[in-house]
C-alpha cells in the first residue's frame, strides 16, 4: 500500500458512467420482459435504496444525452456483424451515478424526490412494465422491509431486498478498488489520500457507523463475517445530543461540537491527579490531558444541564462516542489480526473532529500498529452495494465496473494541510454525482 498526499478533491465532483449491454430480462426479477429491441432504447434508469434507521440513501443512474446514440450505434454495429439474436451485445450508454440522502422520518421527501427527478423512468408513476411485470428496485437496510408497502402503493414498484451486510461489503470493496481518491487517513488535521493496491486490499475490518455500528471482517468479494457491533453509534450521538442540547438538526449538533470544549465536562486524568500526569506517578502512562471519565465533571460540579453550554456537551458526546467506537474497532482488529480498519457510515460526515478522535483512538490503543481509514462516499456503501447487486442477478442491471475518470475539481478546496474553518473536511454535497464507468451485461433478444 502506498500512501500519497494529494490535493483535496471537490465536493462537487461527478461520476461519468457508461452503461453497456442489453439482455433478455428474466421473468421473475426483472425490470422488463423484453420482446422488442426498442424496449432497450428507452430503458428505465436503475436506482437502489438503503433505508436505514436514521437516513435513506439513494443511488441512481442517469444517461447523458448522447448515450442513446452510442447505444444505437453499438447495437446496430453488433447486429451487422451477426452478434445479436439472443447473444450478448455491448451498447454503450454514458451517464452519471447520483447520490442523495433523506431522513428516514421524512420518507415523503424521498418519495417526492424520486417522483420529481423522474428516476422511475418513462413508464410513469404506477409502473406496469411490458408483459404485466412489476418494476423491481434493489433495496437494503431495515426500511426495505418496513416501507415495502409504501413503495408499492406509491409507485407500484417492488423492493427487492438485499442483505445489508452483503451490500455494505460490496459497496466498500467497489469504492476501494475502483474509485480514485476514495480512501484517506485523517490525523493531526492532515488528510492523506491512500491508494490501496486492489491486490493487497484484504483482509480489512469494515466499521460501519450508522444508527448502530457493525464491524465486519472482509476477506474478499462476498467473503466476510460480521464479527461485532455496538448499539452506541450515530443514533446515540444524534439522539442523546438532541435531548441534551435541544438542537434541531444533526448538522447543528456537529456545528456545536466544532465550537465546544470537552474539558468543561469531561473529567481529565489531571483533574483526578491534581494536575500531574498519571505517567509521573504510575507506570500506566496516561497524560494529564487524557480523558479519565467522559462527562465525569458533571458529577462533581454543582451544575444543572442548563449551566453547561450546548457546544461543550456536543463536543464531549462526540468525543465519547467516537473514542468508544475507535477502541472497540481496534480490539476487534486485534482479535482478528487485522491492521487496516476502514470506517464508513453517515455518522462520520467528513467531520474533522470525529475522524481525528477515531484515528487517535486506533493509534493510541494499537501503539501505532493499526490505521484508521475513511471513505469519501462513507454513507453510501449499502446503497452502492444494492445498486451493484443488479449485476449478480444478470438482468437489466448495471455493472459498475470501474471509474473511467474523475471530474476535475469544480470548486477550490483547501490543501490537506490547511485547517478548514467549518467542521467538515470534505463532504459530498447532497444530490451530487460522480464520474464512473457502468457496465451492464445483458443478452438482447430481437424478435
Ligand atoms: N442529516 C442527518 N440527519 C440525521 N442523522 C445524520 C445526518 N447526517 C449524518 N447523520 C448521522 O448518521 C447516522 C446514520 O448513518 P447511516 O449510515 O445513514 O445509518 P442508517 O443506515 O442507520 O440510517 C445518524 O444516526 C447520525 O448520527
Ligand atoms: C441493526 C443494524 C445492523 C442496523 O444497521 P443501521 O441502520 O444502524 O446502519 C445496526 O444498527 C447494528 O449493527 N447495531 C448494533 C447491534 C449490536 O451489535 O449490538
Amino acid at each position: 500500500m502506498s500512501s500519497a498526499q494529494m490535493e483535496d478533491q471537490s465536493q462537487n465532483q461527478s461520476v461519468k458512467c457508461t452503461e453497456i449491454g442489453g439482455s433478455e430480462r428474466d421473468s421473475e426479477n426483472n425490470m422488463s420482459s423484453s420482446t422488442s429491441r426498442f424496449d432497450y432504447y428507452d430503458p428505465i434508469s436503475p436506482w437502489a435504496l438503503d433505508i436505514g434507521g436514521s437516513l435513506i440513501k439513494l443511488v441512481y443512474f442517469s444517461r447523458e444525452d448522447n448515450s442513446l446514440e452510442n447505444y444505437l450505434g453499438k447495437s446496430v454495429a453488433a447486429e451487422n456483424t451477426g452478434v445479436l439474436n439472443g447473444c450478448t451485445t455491448h451498447p454503450v450508454l454514458n451517464g452519471q451515478l447520483h447520490f442523495a440522502k433523506f431522513e428516514t422520518t421524512k420518507i415523503n421527501e424521498c418519495l417526492d424526490f424520486i417522483e420529481s427527478k423522474q428516476i422511475l423512468g418513462s413508464c410513469g408513476r404506477h409502473q406496469e412494465v411490458s408483459g404485466g411485470k412489476t418494476l423491481t428496485i434493489k433495496a437494503t437496510g431495515g426500511g426495505a422491509y418496513k416501507f415495502a408497502n409504501l413503495f408499492k402503493e406509491k409507485f407500484g414498484v417492488r423492493l427487492d431486498k438485499e442483505d445489508e451486510m452483503d451490500c455494505l461489503v460490496a459497496g466498500a470493496n467497489f469504492l476501494l478498488k475502483a474509485v480514485p481518491h476514495e480512501a484517506f487517513t485523517y490525523l493531526d488535521n492532515r488528510k492523506e489520500f491512500v491508494q490501496i493496491d486492489p491486490n493487497d486490499l484484504f483482509p480489512y475490518l469494515l466499521v460501519n457507523i450508522g444508527s448502530g455500528v457493525s464491524m465486519i471482517k472482509v476477506d474478499g468479494d462476498g467473503q466476510f463475517q460480521r464479527v461485532s457491533g455496538t448499539s452506541i453509534g450515530g443514533g446515540t450521538f444524534w439522539g442523546l445530543g438532541r435531548l441534551l442540547t435541544k438542537c434541531q438538526s444533526f448538522d447543528e449538533l456537529l456545528e456545536l461540537s466544532h465550537r465546544g470544549n470537552n474539558r468543561v465536562i469531561d473529567m481529565l486524568v489531571g483533574d483526578i491527579y491534581g494536575g500531574l500526569d498519571y505517567s509521573k506517578v504510575s507506570k500506566i502512562g496516561l497524560s494529564a490531558t487524557a480523558i479519565a471519565s467522559s462527562f465525569g465533571k458533571a458529577i462533581s460540579d454543582k451544575k444543572e444541564l442548563q449551566d453547561y453550554k450546548p457546544e461543550d456537551i456536543a463536543r464531549s458526546l462526540l468525543r465519547l462516542i467516537s473514542n468508544n467506537i475507535g477502541q472497540i474497532a481496534y480490539l476487534n482488529a486485534l482479535l482478528h489480526g487485522l491492521k487496516r480498519i476502514i470506517f464508513g457510515g453517515f455518522f462520520i460526515r467528513g467531520h474533522e473532529y470525529t475522524m481525528d478522535t477515531i484515528s487517535v483512538a486506533v493509534q493510541f490503543w494499537s501503539k501505532g500498529e493499526a490505521k484508521a481509514m475513511f471513505l469519501r462516499h462513507e454513507g453510501f456503501l449499502g446503497a452502492l452495494g444494492a445498486f451493484k447487486s443488479y449485476e449478480k442477478h444478470g438482468f437489466g442491471g448495471l455493472m459498475v465496473d470501474h471509474l473511467a475518470e474523475q471530474t476535475p475539481i469544480v470548486s477550490p478546496r483547501p490543501h490537506p494541510n490547511q485547517k478548514v474553518n467549518g467542521p467538515f473536511t470534505e463532504e459530498l454535497a447532497d444530490n451530487e454525482s460522480i464520474d464512473c464507468s457502468v457496465l451492464s451485461v445483458e443478452t438482447l433478444k430481437l424478435t
